[in-house]
């Protein structure tokens, strides 16, 4: 869907931004940039709706190139979110979400019509938000409108840079989580900057490390983690990758003992798929040592998760990526 090939950014200066990046985004995938400061996360981000030219190299989007598109036609199937959100300040929530489909002609009730239902999707009330003011937002509450505000104009492509950036560990955790719950539902295909791993790892199918202006390695997150491409990628993803893997790591069957073997039905709950951190968080609050396991679409109950069981699964994702 997007397709770097052999593209370099020097800037006017002599700057080497980035240097013969070449890569692909599938169709709704969701790929996290992650590098320290200066790398060259933002500028792969901006040639990709040409707010940035490369120097040389071609960007391919849905197998056209985008040099010989219009930039502004361009720019209408890309949504872009920024860390600052860039709301219009002097307008109302419901009004800077609609702001992109009535740009493009949609009639003002059905833009409306459409924010409102964003709105809600993203976890805002347009009945109670959407006649605020961005200054009568909190952090987090300004950050899901500018995501919503992406998504009006229902473009296939988003361009994400810092986008919880803004806020503080509690609620950018919960916004990641809402985020991701979002992303199942929509699939659009994401270039997402951060320069936090634990932040790449959770939302990135797949993540691309960034050294100085090149990719060190472009891998799934668990691969990543298991088995760093070079010295560079080992230091950044640091000593304690064992535990960063809990986060990355999903509930499977195999995992699971038998529920009921001594009678008595677990007071709490994981679906299948959701990662072993969160079961481990809750499991460390069960003076049980167990926490049921259920189905994700019928929510029956298949199993519980033991100590035990967690350890097992830590082994099989060791093993599968040995
Ligand atoms: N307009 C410019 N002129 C010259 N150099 C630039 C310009 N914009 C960025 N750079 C340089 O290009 C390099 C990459 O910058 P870029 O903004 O892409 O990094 P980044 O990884 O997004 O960093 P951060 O996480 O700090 O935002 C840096 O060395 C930066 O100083």
């Amino acid at each position: 869907m997007i397709r770097f090939e052999h593209v370099t950014k020097r800037y006017p200066d002599g700057t080497t931004a980035v240097e013969d990046l070449s890569f692909e985004v599938a169709e709704g995938e969701l790929v996290t940039l992650v590098g320290p400061s200066g790398c060259g996360k933002t500028t792969t981000m901006k040639m990709v709706n040409r707010l940035i030219e490369p120097t040389s190299g071609r960007i391919l989007l849905g197998g056209e190139d985008i040099a010989s598109a219009d930039p502004v036609e361009l720019r209408r199937h890309i949504g872009y979110v920024i860390q600052q959100v860039g709301l219009f300040p002097h307008k109302t929530v419901l009004e800077n979400t609609a702001t992109v489909p009535q740009l493009i002609g949609t009639p003002k009730a059905k833009a409306r019509a459409r924010a409102a239902e964003l709105l809600e999707l993203v976890g805002l009330d347009p009945a109670v938000y959407g006649g605020r003011y961005p200054e009568q937002l909190s952090g987090g509450q300004r950050q899901r409108v500018g995501v919503a505000r992406a998504l009006a104009a229902d473009p296939p492509v988003l361009l994400m840079d810092e986008p919880f950036g803004a806020v503080d560990p509690v609620v950018r955790e919960r916004l990641q989580n809402e985020f991701l719950e979002l992303q199942r539902t929509v699939r659009k295909t994401i270039l997402l900057v951060t320069h936090d791993l634990e932040e790449a790892i959770r939302l990135g199918d797949r993540i691309a490390v960034y050294g100085t202006g090149t990719i060190e390695q472009f891998a799934r997150p668990a691969a990543v983690l298991a088995a760093p491409a070079t010295e560079y990628v080992a230091s950044f993803v640091g000593a304690d990758r064992g535990l960063k893997r809990l986060a990355v790591t999903p509930v499977e069957r195999a995992d699971l003992a038998g529920a009921g073997e001594d009678g008595k039905a677990p007071t709490a709950e994981v679906a299948l798929g959701a990662s072993l951190r969160e079961a481990l968080a809750l499991l460390l609050q069960e003076d049980s040592g167990r926490i049921g396991v259920t189905d994700p679409d019928s929510g029956e109950l298949v199993g519980v998760l033991t100590p035990e069981g967690v350890h097992r699964a830590l082994r099989r994702a060791q093993l599968q990526e040995a």
